[in-house]
Parts: C-alpha cells; sequence; structure tokens
C-alpha cells in the first residue's frame, strides 16, 4: 500500500498539485505566530495571522497560484508538514519563530525539501536589532533568502518572489517548447 502512495508522488508533476491543480506556495508559520495581532503588538504589529494568510492568499490567487498554510508550536508537526507537502509545491514561505535560532531539526529538514522548490525565510521584526540570541538563524544556509524586519508586508514580498520564479518558469517552460516545434 504504501509504495502505491510512493510511486505516485513520484510522478506528480508540480504544476498539477493533486489539492488545486494550480502551482502551490506552502505558508507555514511556527510557534507562537498564532499569537500574532495580540503578542507584543509594539514588535510584531497588530494584523493577525488569518488576515496574513488571507491576504497571501488573496495575492497568489491572482497570478494562479494556490496557497496551503499551516501554523504549529511543534517542531514535529511543522517538519511532518514540509516533508509531506513540499514535493508537491513550487515554493514555501517559513517564519519558523524562535525555532530559527536553534532547530537543526528544522535546518535539516529545509535543506532536504529545498531540492524541491525554493524557501523564503521571513521574519517580521528586525531580529538582528533585538537580543543577541536572535542574531543568528541556523537556517540562513540551507533557505533560499530571508526577509527580515519589514512587518507582515516580508509574507508579500516572500510571496511575490516565489510567484515571479513560478511565472518564469513557466514562460521557459513555454518559451522551450516554442523552440522545439520549430
Ligand atoms: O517568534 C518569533 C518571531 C520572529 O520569527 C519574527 O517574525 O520576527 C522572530 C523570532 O526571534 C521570534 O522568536
Amino acid at each position: 500500500m504504501s509504495s502505491i502512495c510512493v510511486t505516485a508522488r513520484l510522478f506528480l508533476r508540480k504544476d498539477e498539485s493533486p489539492l488545486s491543480g494550480q502551482p502551490t506556495l506552502l505558508l507555514v508559520n511556527g510557534p507562537n505566530l498564532s499569537r500574532l495581532g495580540h503578542r507584543e503588538p509594539t514588535i510584531y504589529g497588530n494584523e493577525t495571522l488569518p488576515q496574513v494568510v488571507d491576504r497571501i492568499r488573496q495575492l497568489a490567487a491572482q497570478q494562479g497560484v494556490s496557497v496551503l498554510d499551516m501554523q504549529s508550536n511543534s517542531e514535529g508537526a511543522l517538519i511532518d508538514f514540509l516533508q509531506e507537502n513540499a514535493p508537491m509545491a513550487n515554493g514555501i514561505i517559513l517564519n519558523p519563530g524562535a525555532f530559527a535560532h536553534y532547530s537543526y531539526a528544522l535546518r535539516d529538514c529545509l535543506s532536504d525539501v529545498g531540492s524541491y522548490c525554493p524557501i523564503v525565510e521571513v521574519h517580521i521584526s528586525n531580529v538582528h536589532q533585538r537580543e543577541a540570541f536572535r542574531h543568528e538563524s541556523v537556517l540562513a544556509a540551507v533557505v533560499t533568502g530571508q526577509i527580515v524586519g519589514l512587518g507582515t508586508t516580508g509574507y508579500d514580498l516572500a510571496a511575490n518572489y516565489l510567484i515571479s520564479v513560478i511565472v518564469r518558469g513557466k514562460s521557459e517552460k513555454s518559451a522551450s517548447s516554442e523552440h522545439t516545434n520549430i
């Protein structure tokens, strides 16, 4: 039974997400981000996580891209979600919360699933202006890029970057098929 699932996954094309039939971005938030809008608003702002997720979903939908979101306070649940969904995703927006600063397990996971699609690490606050323990991200070396300190707009910027990669990939694919047809 399990070998049937593995085989099916190997043959899934990324632009044929089993969930939506559209290219898909994962929007993943780690510990305490469920409290966005309520937690330390002078640092993280007033926008709630559902508001951020709705905005990113609408932004992506305008380009024919769907968004699969999840938030967890648990390291294992984040890793399980990424392992499960990255193979059919076209990009990952990840705010790892405090796991950025010490989770080698999450780093190993990203190093693995980064072979499927680009990953943008987002931090709402400017971690470099804060306590010393926040200055390092152990994930930095295995993600595609980071957006730090631009508030919740960082999620929009990450989505726009990943969507531009998807759109460029599509136009390169159609240009090369036109070329083949000549
Ligand atoms: O939970 C968070 C949020 C954060 O990732 C941010 O978005 O600024 C920064 C982390 O240091 C902190 O632990």
